[in-house]
């Protein structure tokens, strides 16, 4: 059965997420809390609580299949939830709202017989925007990016790639407050994906709130303040990307004159260890929970010779691989579990 908010929120433990992961007083421009979508008996979502405040970048990471596409699809109102309730941009239909929204689905595809110009003002019009107007913010919007060549042309007629750039635009054209890309950076070379990038920062800067798919986590990690991890139906993470990166402890590599001393059962025991020809050695661990300092005095006292130190943090592709995987792994013993039942 469908809840509203109000609903959910006095249920207490989800008002305290919101309250975590929006960081600050900004208002959501969405709120999604435990959506469920089942596909004959299939559960693709499974529980999906999302916020994300306006004017950020936010990226829904996840592997294939794990319900981002879906997931996007009942935040749009494509499709409805079987279950949870969503807010977007303040209001609980988002039909609602759909000419305050940008959309760029992963199916691509405008009209091959229409001009690159004439698609972006149709695009428009869809979302309430005079096809006169369309077309002069079309024309001007392929300038800025690069693609005037292109406006009197035929989709059919322009690159895969051109094509895409053009439904991109198509997305924008009407100046919505909410864009949702899925999938946007793939099928573009890496100088499109470079100007994609720049393009959403620019859209945030106005203010616009830009979400977007990807299993690139490199995109992700470069451009998003937040993001929400989806595996296996479920959200194992959702927060600032800093918060996933901690997720997984940072990686001490350290180098001493001596290979060997009692020092060495202060290092953790599945320390990996390289030895040099010349008596040194290499040491690589997790940084250990109580930090490097009792490591750093045990080394010194024990005469180690340190010869170097570094401390990295994990990466988002490490920190993103250790939690979708591990959720990933739970949703497929819980399926297995069930249909076993
Ligand atoms: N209309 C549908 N009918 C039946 N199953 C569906 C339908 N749409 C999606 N699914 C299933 O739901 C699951 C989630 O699909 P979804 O497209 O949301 O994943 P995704 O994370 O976007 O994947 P990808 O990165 O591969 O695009 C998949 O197992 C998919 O097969």
């Amino acid at each position: 059965m469908l809840m509203d908010l109000g609903e959910w929120n006095s249920s207490g433990n989800g008002a305290l997420e919101s309250a975590e992961l929006a960081g600050g007083e900004r208002p959501l421009a969405i709120e999604a809390r435990g959506l469920v979508k089942r596909f004959d008996g299939f559960t693709a979502v499974d529980g999906v609580d999302l916020s994300v405040p306006e004017g950020v970048i936010y990226g829904v990471l996840g592997p294939n299949g794990a319900g981002k596409t879906t997931t996007l699809r009942m935040l749009l109102g494509i499709i409805d939830p079987d279950d949870g309730v969503r807010r977007v941009l303040g209001a609980e239909r988002p039909h609602d709202v759909s000419h305050l929204i940008g959309y760029l689905p992963e199916e691509r595809g405008l009209y091959p017989a229409m001009k690159a110009v004439e698609a972006i003002a149709f695009v428009g019009a869809l979302r309430g925007l005079p096809l006169p107007e369309g077309r002069r913010r079309g024309r001007q919007l392929l300038e800025e990016h690069g693609l005037g060549h292109a406006a009197d042309r035929q989709i059919r007629q322009l690159s895969k790639g051109m094509a895409q750039q053009v439904q991109i635009l198509s997305c924008l054209v009407h100046e919505p407050r909410l864009v949702i890309f899925d999938e946007p950076f793939s099928g573009l070379d890496a100088i499109n994906q470079g100007r994609l990038e720049k393009m959403m920062r620019s859209l945030v800067e106005r203010g616009t709130t830009v979400i977007f798919s990807t299993h690139v986590i490199a995109h992700a990690e470069r451009l998003c303040d937040r993001i929400a991890i989806i595996a296996g139906g479920k959200v194992p993470f959702a927060g600032p990307v800093d918060l996933a990166r901690d997720r997984i402890p940072a990686q001490v590599r350290l180098e001493t004159r001596h290979a060997d001393g009692p020092w060495r059962s202060a290092l953790p025991a599945d320390a990996r260890t390289e030895r040099k020809g010349n008596g040194s050695a290499y040491f690589f661990f997790a940084l250990p929970d109580g930090g490097i300092e009792p490591l750093l005095r045990a080394l010194i006292e024990g005469e180690a010779g340190i010869l170097s130190l570094s401390i990295e943090r994990a990466g988002l592709h490490d920190a993103f691989v250790a939690i979708a995987g591990e959720a990933a792994a739970r949703a497929l013993a819980e399926n297995g579990e069930e249909e076993s039942r």
